[in-house]
């Protein structure tokens, strides 16, 4: 289950070959500036790697995924691929540089010396950067089909600037005309004996400079690789900035639905529907009136969808106790386990004294509450839509949406528990 995502070509009736997996995460992240390997940075509570692999995973007809991570990060990796429920995959000990981390992956398939079992070889393997995150399913399929064609294959996108050439002195040499030249990205694919051949006759020189998989294959087995124009998506994280773009994609892909689950209760399927009508123009809404007591099985066909965003909008003094059935639904269902889901507890207030209405007590339950569910991945913020003659419902109902979409898209962990009004 995943949030929606920009996606090419859906729905590819081509035929894949068996395809495994090489992504080299070994590097350091020296430009990126952190003590912590880019790889393992959160990104959105996540380390980033995890993000990639679980792009990959996701994607049936890959059988194996082998993750290669410097032999001081080899029980971190472990831990992730356990915490985030990782399957397929083999961490292997990496090398001093990027060549020799993917020669030493593609070794788990070859040689028995690299890991406690010889993996079954695959008729094509792709490499790609696990510092990439945003690699859908229709570029892997064109890549490999192209690979499984052609001996080599990767994605390309143009130039964003001109490629000069400087001189000794630091003055201009020449440039490069720049229509004729493009960015070699990843994903990349190669028949595995094709690529594998060529890592075993390269030099010194090219395992330690070399930047391009596509020219081994060239140099030494004389193979052109198809080039196919791949997405702005497949950058990979480079320096800090990528970090937050990174963070800002997820968090806009995970804002593109929204569930509104309302009481049975008349005013709050009003304000359920008054609430549909003022957010659809911006987010997908799916509305569920339903009466939250136990055993309803309805609940449990609730998140089906990719949804990682909910309301409960009720009208009851303490609905605690179906917010915490909410909650274990939720829980059960296994979605917060790659990504962090948003319930909105929306609470309504008619009367003139909002103090009156929702004292303190309240206020320090909800916050306890949503400490609590934290834990589960569950990050809880309450809503009061407070209404009466002077200020109509509409009027209220216009404010809270705009609030729940600032809640949806900034995903701030230290609202969590907060009571905004509306
Ligand atoms: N010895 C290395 C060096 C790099 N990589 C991996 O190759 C990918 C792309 O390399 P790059 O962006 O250059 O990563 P770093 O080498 O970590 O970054 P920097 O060059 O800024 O130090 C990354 O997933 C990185 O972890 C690797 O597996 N083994
Ligand atoms: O762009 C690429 C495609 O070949 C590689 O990801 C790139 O060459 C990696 O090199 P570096 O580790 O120096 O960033």
């Amino acid at each position: 289950m995943e949030p929606a995502s920009g996606s090419r070509h859906a729905g590819s009736a081509a035929r894949p070959p068996a395809a495994a997996a090489v992504l080299p995460a070994g590097g350091s992240g020296e430009r990126l500036g952190s003590a912590t390997p880019k790889q393992f940075c959160a990104v959105h509570g996540r380390p980033l790697v995890s993000y990639a692999v679980r792009a990959i995973e996701r994607i049936s007809w890959i059988s194996d995924i082998i993750v290669v991570v410097s032999p001081e990060n080899i029980e971190t990796m472990k831990t992730i691929i356990q915490k985030y429920g990782h399957k397929r995959v083999t961490v292997v000990k990496g090398g001093i540089t990027r060549h020799r981390s993917i020669f030493n992956g593609l070794k788990v398939f070859a040689e028995n010396e690299f890991s406690k079992y010889l993996l079954q070889k695959p008729e094509v393997v792709v490499i790609h950067d696990a510092v990439r995150p945003f690699v859908e399913e229709d570029i892997l399929l064109e890549v490999v089909m192209a690979a499984k064609e052609h001996g080599a294959a990767g994605a390309i996108r143009s130039l964003v600037s001109t490629v000069i050439a400087s001189s000794a002195d630091g003055f201009l040499d020449h440039s490069l005309e720049r229509a004729r030249y493009r960015a070699s990205e990843m994903p990349q694919a190669f028949l595995f004996d094709i690529i594998y051949q060529a890592y075993q006759q390269c030099t010194d020189y090219d395992l330690d400079y070399g930047t391009e998989c596509l020219h081994l294959a060239l140099k030494y087995c004389k193979i052109k690789a198809k080039l196919i124009e791949g997405t702005a998506d497949l950058w990979k994280v480079t320096y800090k900035r990528d970090l937050y773009a990174a963070e800002s994609i997820i968090k806009d892909n995970l804002s593109q639905q929204i569930c509104v689950i309302t009481d049975v209760k008349e005013d709050a399927v009003q304000v359920g529907l008054l609430l549909h009508e003022s957010l659809k123009s911006q987010i997908k809404v799916e509305a569920i009136s339903i009466s939250l007591c136990k055993n309803d099985s309805h609940l449990q066909n609730m998140f089906s969808g990719r949804c990682y965003n909910f309301i409960y909008i009720h009208d009851k003094q303490s609905a605690f106790q179906e917010t915490q059935l909410l909650v274990d639904v939720l829980e059960k269902s296994n979605i917060t386990l790659l990504y962090p889901v948003i319930l909105i507890l929306v609470h309504l207030n008619s009367s003139e004294n909002i103090s009156f209405s929702f004292g303190m007590e309240k206020l320090t339950r909800i916050k306890k509450f949503a400490r609590e569910v934290k834990e589960k991945n569950i990050w809880v913020y309450g809503l009061l839509i407070h209404y009466k003659d002077h200020l109509p419902l509409q009027e209220a109902v216009n404010s809270a949406a705009a609030l729940i979409m600032a809640l949806i898209k900034d995903r701030n962990p230290e609202l969590i528990g907060q009571l905004l009004v509306a």
